[in-house]
């Protein structure tokens, strides 16, 4: 437990490992996208999920989640619980008839059960999440009726609802304003300081910058990972993404 703590304060650099993949493979039906890959999600930290559109990293968090099955080798958790996984605000159909309150209520399904009624501190944590994403004068409004930032704002308030130990993220900040994206990451940097893995991918690569870790996919395959620092390198960027050296 004192390992635990003092690794929450550091920031996570504990050493422990809240995700192994170890050879694992994945992908879609006819279409195989990742491959022969091995990682480590460190626990307490977050880490970033970055690479090239089409590298795999939605794929990647689909393998964690549990939502895509590996073909080959294993996704070993920490923990058993499950985490909680924040898609792509793409991915919600605008013809889903809720209201953002009922929203972030569906992240408490999962420890409740469908059918039982709403305890007190299931609607205590609701209201603090629309709280803590600053979204309450909202949380009456039909979900398909916000904006973009809005609803993703709804939908990563549903993940923290959950109180999982592990938050994933499929780019949680992509095409949001200034200040949206301020909100999120407050957030997220709050609740790794409590203690839970965030992973997120992210074309977002200031984001990617100030996170704990790193990955770095290209074409399925992990290219390198550790400190952002010594990952998000000129060469890597300049290689997947043509982008020229910062002076
Ligand atoms: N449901 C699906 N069925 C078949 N192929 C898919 C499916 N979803 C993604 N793919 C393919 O799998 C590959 C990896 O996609 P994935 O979404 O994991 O990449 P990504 O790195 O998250 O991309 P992006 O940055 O564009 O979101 C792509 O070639 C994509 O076309």
């Amino acid at each position: 437990m004192k390992m635990i703590i003092s690794a929450i304060r550091r920031g996570g650099a504990s050493g422990v490992r809240q995700v192994t993949l170890d050879g694992v493979a994945a992908g879609y039906p006819g279409r195989p996208v990742l491959s022969q890959l091995d990682a480590v999600i460190p626990a307490f930290a977050t880490t970033a999920v970055v690479g090239p559109n089409g590298s795999g990293k939605s794929t990647l968090l689909g393998a964690v989640a549990g939502v895509i099955s590996v073909t080959a080798g294993t996704v070993t958790h920490r923990t058993g619980a499950r985490p909680a996984y924040v898609v792509q605000r793409s991915a919600v159909s605008d013809a889903l008839p809720i209201t953002v309150r009922d929203t972030v209520a569906m992240g408490r399904w999962g420890r409740r059960g469908l059918w039982r009624r709403a305890s007190a501190r299931d609607r205590s944590v609701v209201e603090g999440c629309l709280e803590r994403l600053r979204i309450g004068p909202l949380a009456d409004r039909r979900l398909a009726e916000l904006s973009g930032g809005q609803r993703q704002r709804a939908l990563v308030a549903q993940g923290l609802a959950q109180e999982a130990d592990l938050l994933l993220l499929d780019e949680p900040v992509t095409g949001l304003d200034e200040a949206a994206r301020r909100i999120i990451a407050e957030v997220l940097a709050e609740v790794t300081a409590q203690g839970v893995t965030v992973v997120q991918a992210t074309h977002d690569l200031r984001a990617a910058r100030r996170a704990d870790h790193c990955l770095l996919l290209h074409e399925g395959r992990l290219l390198d990972s550790g400190p952002p620092a010594g990952v998000l390198i000129d060469e890597a960027l300049e290689r997947l993404w043509g982008l020229p050296a910062r002076r």
